[in-house]
């Protein structure tokens, strides 16, 4: 699904003014009319809506789903906010449809001291303002979603959150925080970045019937992964395949004390189909390593507790992933600039391999072109610097993986994927049963492994996150978000592929 910008979706609409064609008010009339069949899905216990409209096409919608939901037999109010301003032509009609009305309960906001009474079983439906925001909200607007927010009642907003910028930060600024966000037609920027997560509530995209002929004229920037885009991606195995039709993954982490971080990372680098993989630890993990993944092979350093020296074949290992459980030991640092210099193809790094990548900047232009680094937020920081928030952090990596060559891999709930070239990625599985500690290792094991089957680099990074996630979302299913451990998403990956097969 591809996210669209604000500007975008305005003209988005109009083609579809045009070229159905449909006259706008009719279109409102459509998408309230898909909010409202959501809204009569739903039981709400107090069956009392009160709608509260801004004057713009936003609020128009507002008076649509009133004016509908009054029709099927809803007790609903209606509360305009003033702000001076005319309404827009489709808000007009609107508000004069919804007169003719009898037993419209109708009310303008001019001040707070008309404010209404907001009971807790209210729904109150935010029809205040979406895409047309042009600045933060403040004076009565921003009292009024303060004093909404403050009420405690269950909140759906039409299209966005009131106060909510689509493609810049609203940090700091007035925004509604909603239970429930039906947004038109695709997912927008700021319904995907952390952020805004005490905003947006569950996200519904509702199919407005917007005219599909316009997203073959635009360029294809940013997308949302989903299934269908996943099975392109997806190579079943052949028939007659063998273990070195898979590739041979190296896996290079561990350190006294943070052994399980690499066990976890091999094992999902053999879960997620590699043909061989061997693992280089410190000697203190051997026992562990063969004991716990008795498939994989095992390599030790000569040196205990961290890793200081890897042997000199390293170009024979389709892949090496790099970085679990790793420490930061100045050798264990020496040992990734050896990487570095004599592997030549591209790597996966992540966690303690990020760490040291970041005590020595000047190491990033020299990675292998493609490589894949999957960073968490702190981690991207401390490689690229302080950033205020996620949107400048997305304009980061977009800039650093073409400025690089590399795949971006910023982990989050929506991991974000930027590629030095074509459209850049967020991905739409996962769940907060997977903010565990681990779950960063089971990644950089499946991306090795994709890599080390032959996918391309950009190709490994896309299916390993989306199927890490979709693996969480079985293992959470089974045993709940809290209970559930990384290794059981690993052990889930056997639910994904079944499903793809
Ligand atoms: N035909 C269409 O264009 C459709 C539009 N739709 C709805 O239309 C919305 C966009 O409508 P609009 O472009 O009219 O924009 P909005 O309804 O989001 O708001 C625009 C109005 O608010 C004012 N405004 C913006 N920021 C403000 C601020 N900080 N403080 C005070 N006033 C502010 C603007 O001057 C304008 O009057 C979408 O979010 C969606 O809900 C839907 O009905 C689908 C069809
Ligand atoms: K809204």
């Amino acid at each position: 699904m591809q996210i669209l910008s604000a500007e975008q979706i305005r003209t988005w609409d109009q083609f579809t003014i045009q070229h159905e064609p449909v006259a706008s008010v009719d279109l409102m009339e459509r998408a309230a009319g898909k909010c409202v069949r959501w809204l009569k899905e739903k039981p709400w216990p107090g069956k009392k809506f009160r709608v509260f409209c801004g004057k713009g096409n936003n609020g128009g919608d507002g008076l649509v789903i009133a004016r509908l939901l009054l029709q099927a037999g809803y007790s609903v109010s209606v509360f305009i906010l003033e702000f001076g301003k005319l309404g827009s032509e489709d808000f007009q009609i609107n508000l004069q449809r919804l007169h003719e009305l009898p037993f419209a309960d109708l009310h303008f906001i001019q001040s707070s001291e008309t404010f209404p009474v907001v009971e807790q079983g209210d729904v109150l439906i935010d029809a205040l303002f979406g895409s047309g925001l042009n600045k933060p909200l403040e004076g009565l607007s921003a009292q009024l979603v303060q004093y909404l927010n403050d009420s405690g009642a269950t909140v759906v907003s039409i299209d966005l959150p009131s106060g909510l910028f689509i493609e810049k930060s609203s940090l700091g600024n007035a925004v509604i925080k909603a239970n429930h966000t039906l947004t038109f037609q695709c997912y927008k920027l700021c319904l995907l970045v952390q952020e805004n997560a005490p905003f947006i509530g569950e996200v519904v995209v509702l199919d407005i019937g917007l005219h599909p002929g316009y997203l073959q004229e635009i360029v294809e920037s940013q997308l949302l992964l989903d299934e269908k885009m996943i099975r392109k991606i997806f190579r079943p195995r052949q028939r007659f395949a063998h273990k070195g039709s898979f590739g041979h993954a190296l896996i290079i982490g561990g350190s006294y004390g943070k052994m399980g971080a690499v066990v976890l990372s091999t094992k999902a680098c053999m879960y997620a189909g590699a043909g061989l993989t061997t693992t280089f630890i410190p000697n203190c993990g051997y026992v562990v390593m063969q004991t716990s993944a008795p498939e994989a092979m095992c390599l030790v350093d000569e040196e205990e507790k961290h890793l200081t020296n890897l042997p000199d074949d390293i170009e024979k290992f389709s892949a090496i992933g790099i970085g679990p459980g790793m420490g930061i030991h100045a050798q264990t640092q020496h040992l990734l600039s050896f990487v570095i210099r004599r592997y030549h193809k591209p790597l996966v790094i992540d966690a303690d391999g990020l760490n040291c990548l970041s005590l020595n900047k000047d190491w990033i232009s020299q990675l292998p072109p493609y490589s894949i680094l999957t960073p968490h937020p702190k981690e991207f920081d401390r490689l690229f610097g302080e950033h205020a928030n996620d949107f400048e952090r997305i304009q980061k990596a977009r800039q650093k993986a073409k400025e690089h060559k590399l795949v971006l891999v910023l982990k989050s709930h929506h991991s974000f994927i930027a590629a030095p070239e074509g459209p850049c990625c967020f991905n739409s599985t996962g769940n907060a049963g997977m903010a565990k500690g681990g779950s960063g290792d089971v990644l950089t094991g499946v991306v090795t492994s994709l890599l080390a089957q032959g996918y391309p680099p950009k190709d490994a990074a896309m299916l390993g996150v989306y199927i890490h996630g979709w693996a969480g979302d079985f293992a959470a299913r089974k045993f709940s978000m809290e209970a559930m451990l990384p290794s059981h998403t690993i052990e889930a990956l056997a639910d994904v592929f079944l499903v793809l097969q």
